[in-house]
């Protein structure tokens, strides 16, 4: 997931769910209205940063996009770093850089912390991030075909050695009963207030099935070696037809449509500690 390039091209259910949430709860937030301080985390080739700026009051102070990807980040500058938007490194479940502490508003992150293993480490250190009175609005991937897919393939002769840690790769709600209360709890116990979690349903027709696999491409995290990649996608292919995903009622004439029926968790919350 390293591919800028490849993720620009192939983001659109991710832009498209990004949207939908800042029509959602960009009018709710508490914006300053003057010298907002505002951070994306899990920024990518941050395009959903340029996204977000739109939702937000034109006279902001600063808006800074970090990703733990080097190649992410140089990308984001070279396409979006302009007068106060800035790109930077930062592994948002490592330790946090002294200089970020208490600095933003708001915090903001799409399609990211499904990703983090160490969930508690990635929240406390959103708290941290944020100054006094700061919010959060957190999108991330609930349950998705794709982790089963992953899984399938992961016990395959073929694909094993490969896959060998797939449960890192897999949304840590992908198997819950009750991610809402999960995440309610976890915001709790590191001093949110105003928590409000929600598990979406939600569903995305991939109108070519070439377009789906870009789009798996563009997300990988596994390190296939370049000359098994078609291959890894053809077995990729062929599991979602197994796994009933391919939608049957528009696939009479020669484009294959897939339909993706996920789950997300959008998370809001404020930082309030006793001396405000
Ligand atoms: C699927 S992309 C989402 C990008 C963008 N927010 C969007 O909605 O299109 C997830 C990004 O999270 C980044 N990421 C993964 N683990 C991270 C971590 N521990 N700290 C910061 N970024 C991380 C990846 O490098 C990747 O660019
Ligand atoms: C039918 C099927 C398996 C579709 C998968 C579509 C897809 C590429 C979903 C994105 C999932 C994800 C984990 C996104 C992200 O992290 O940005």
């Amino acid at each position: 997931m390293n591919n800028a390039e490849l993720y620009r091209k192939s983001n659109s259910l991710q832009k498209r769910d990004a949207v939908e949430c800042l029509e959602e709860y960009a009018k709710n937030i508490k914006w300053k209205k003057y010298a907002d301080r505002v951070i994306d985390i899990g920024c990518a080739d941050g395009s959903v940063t340029n996204i977000l700026k739109s939702y937000m009051p034109i006279n902001y102070k600063q808006l800074l996009g970090c990703d733990i990807s080097e190649k992410m980040v140089k990308f984001a500058n070279d396409h979006h770093g302009v007068g106060r938007t800035s790109f930077r490194v930062l592994n948002i479940e490592g330790e946090l850089p002294d200089e970020l502490r208490d600095s933003f508003d708001h915090a903001f992150s799409f399609y990211t912390l499904h990703w983090i293993r160490n969930q508690e480490k990635a929240f406390k250190n959103i708290f941290d991030i944020l100054a006094n009175g700061g919010d959060c609005l957190l999108l991330f991937m609930g349950h998705t075909p794709i982790f089963d897919v992953y899984r399938k393939l992961s016990r395959s002769n073929k694909w094993s050695s490969w896959l060998k840690d797939v449960d890192r790769y897999v949304s840590p709600y992908h198997d819950s009963r009750n991610p809402e209360k999960e995440v309610s709890k976890l915001m709790e116990k590191i001093g949110f207030t105003d928590i409000d979690v929600r598990c979406k349903n939600m569903v995305y027709v991939y109108d070519d099935i070439n377009v789906l696999k870009k789009s798996v491409a563009a997300i990988n995290p596994f390190d296939i070696p370049k000359d098994s990649l078609d291959d890894f996608m053809e077995d990729y292919i062929e599991l979602v037809r197994e796994l009933r995903l391919v939608d049957k009622a528009n696939n009479i004439g020669k484009t294959i449509t897939v339909r993706h029926n996920y789950t997300v968790i959008v998370a809001s919350g404020r930082k309030l500690t006793q001396n405000s």
